[in-house]
This record gives C-alpha cells, structure tokens and sequence, in this order.
C-alpha cells in the first residue's frame, strides 16, 4: 500500500489563464493504492458524493488507465469538488505519483503532468494542465505547448471558498474567442510582472500582476458576491485578488501581517450578501508527498 498527499492548486492567476498554477499549503487530497487485477475507487471526506467512483468518469480512473496500472484506490477528499481549487487535479496528481511508484514505472514529475492531465479533460473537456502541474512539482508553475517550468515560491494567499459551486466546464464556456490588442498587451505586461514576483516571494509584484481584463471579467459575473469579496480584501490590504481557478473560490495575494484580517473582510462580505464561505489561511507550498509504508 502507498500512500499519497497532493495539494489544492490554484490556476490562472488572473493574468495566465491556463498557464500559472501554484500549489497550496491546504487543503489537500490524499490518496492509498494497492495494486489489484482491475481498478476500483471508493470515496470519503469533503464533497464526496458528488464524485463518481466508477473509474471511467473519475480522474484517478484515466491516470490508472493511463499508466496501465489497475488498483484499489481509495481517496479521501480534503479539497471540495468545483470550488475552483483544482480538487480533480489534485486526485489526479496524487493517482499519478501512486501508481507510477507502485508499477515502478519511472516515470519523473514532469513526465507525470501529461499523464494526470488525461484526467482533467474527462472532467472539463480539455487536458488543461495548469492544476496537475502545480500539484505534482509544487511551487509556482507556467505551463506551456513545451513543458511546464517551475519555481519554488513561498508567498501567502487567502482562499476563500463560497458554499456554491461553479463547474470548470460551465466556466470554459465564457471564455471569450478573442481580446482586443490593448487587452493582450496588459495582460502580458501582468503576467511577466508576476512570475518575477514570484521568483522574488514579493506579494506586491504577484499581487499588481494578477490583473485581467479578457477572461476574468466573464467570470466573475458567475460568481454571486465576487466584487463586494474583492473590494473588501483589497480594503483589508491584499495586494491582488482574483477568482482561483475557475471559481467560484477568490484568490487574494497578501503580506503574513495581513493575512487573518484579510480572510476575516473576505468571509464577511460573502456574509453580507447571505453566502456562507470558509477561507484557507495558507502560502505556495510544496507538491505531492509520497508515503510509502503509511496505512
Ligand atoms: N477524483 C475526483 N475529485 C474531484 N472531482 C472529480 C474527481 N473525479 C471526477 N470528478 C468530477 O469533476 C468535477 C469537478 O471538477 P471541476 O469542475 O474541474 O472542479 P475542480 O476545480 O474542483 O476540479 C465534478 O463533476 C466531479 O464529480
Ligand atoms: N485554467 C482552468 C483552471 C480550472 O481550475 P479549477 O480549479 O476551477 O478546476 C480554467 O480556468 O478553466
């Protein structure tokens, strides 16, 4: 039996629509295989009874197949599915460095992230790689048609996750066909500024680069409470806020002194328009963790 913690993942960023991720320090999935003659899964802990255990339409069940490798496979969910945290990628990632390990198949972390991305288009339609990625080597990563580059980071991060849900299929279909030249300049122009914070841990330069004007704005319409929430953080000092992932969970980007005053506004805006939420306190952290001898 192996057992295998992957973190919740961040994608986008604002500014990198299917290319920033960044792993989370919590919550996280954790996942135990042992090998069998055909794969099945069983299911526990948060929003498990949304998620299918038939192997054909779970992501674990595609990383099986993937790796041709059946097993028992039990998950215990710590991150909620669609809340926009990357809860079918982090399964995914945690099933991808299971089996790899219990078939010996040698595979390294970044071979891994096209094998736990066949597990992310069975949910949303596309192998979008920008949850797996994160999850798998930690950090912050950039995801592109030729690999996946990535750097260590240790910044601190709010996500506050409200009660609805919003599915990353339903949030593709917003996304515009095209964006004005000014727009893709902008853009551009954040997302550099971004992945330099972050080779700096500088929460300001991470924070000022998360902005976007072509696909956040769609999204945020799907998403009831998101300016009153942004607003509020903003007010409270973070120095960026977007929506995480597809939503409808809100990033917000901040210094350690900030954190506990920026969760607090984020959770009581949500409140005032009569939407429960629950915030994670927490930072870019560290990728999947193998145990191989834990029960
Ligand atoms: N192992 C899994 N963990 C979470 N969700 C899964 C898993 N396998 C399949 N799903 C399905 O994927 C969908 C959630 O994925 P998605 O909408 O991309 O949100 P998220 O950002 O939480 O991954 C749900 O319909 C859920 O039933
Ligand atoms: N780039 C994807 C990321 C979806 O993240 P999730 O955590 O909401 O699954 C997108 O924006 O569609």
């Amino acid at each position: 039996m192996l057992t295998v913690r992957a973190p919740a993942t961040s994608a986008n960023l604002g500014s990198g629509f299917d290319v920033f991720g960044v792993a989370l320090g919590a919550p996280a999935d954790v996942v135990r295989v042992e090998r069998a003659s055909e794969t099945t899964i069983s299911i526990t802990g948060a929003g498990s009874q949304y998620i299918p255990e038939d192997p054909k339409k779970n992501t674990v069940g595609a990383v099986a197949d993937a790796l041709d490798a059946p097993a028992r496979i039990r998950i215990d969910k710590g991150v909620r599915p669609s809340s926009g945290l990357g809860s079918s990628a982090a399964s995914a990632a945690a099933a991808a460095v299971a089996l790899n390990e219990l078939y010996d198949r040698g595979l390294t972390r970044e071979e891994l992230v096209p094998i736990a991305a066949e597990g992310e288009a069975l949910v949303s339609g596309e192998a979008h790689a920008d949850n797996v990625a994160p999850s798998l080597l930690g950090g912050f990563t950039v995801v592109t048609a030729d690999g996946v580059t990535q750097v260590d980071a240790s910044i601190p991060v709010v996500a506050c996750l409200p009660e609805t849900t919003v599915s990353t299929r339903d949030a593709r279909g917003v996304v515009p066909e095209s964006a004005p030249i000014g727009d893709v300049v902008d853009t551009v122009g954040n997302a550099a500024t971004l992945a330099v914070g972050m080779t700096r841990d500088d929460p300001e330069a991470v924070g000022r680069g998360m902005d976007d004007r072509i696909v956040t704005p769609e999204r945020t319409a799907l998403i009831d409470g998101y300016t009153q929430v942004r607003d509020a953080a903003l007010e409270a000092g973070a120095t960026g806020v977007t929506v995480s992932g597809a939503g409808p969970g809100v990033l917000a980007v901040c210094y350690e002194a900030d954190q506990r005053t920026v969760a607090s506004a984020m959770l009581g805006a949500f409140s005032d328009v009569g939407i429960d939420s629950r915030a994670y306190q927490t930072h870019v952290g560290e990728g999947a963790r193998l145990y191989p001898n834990a029960e």
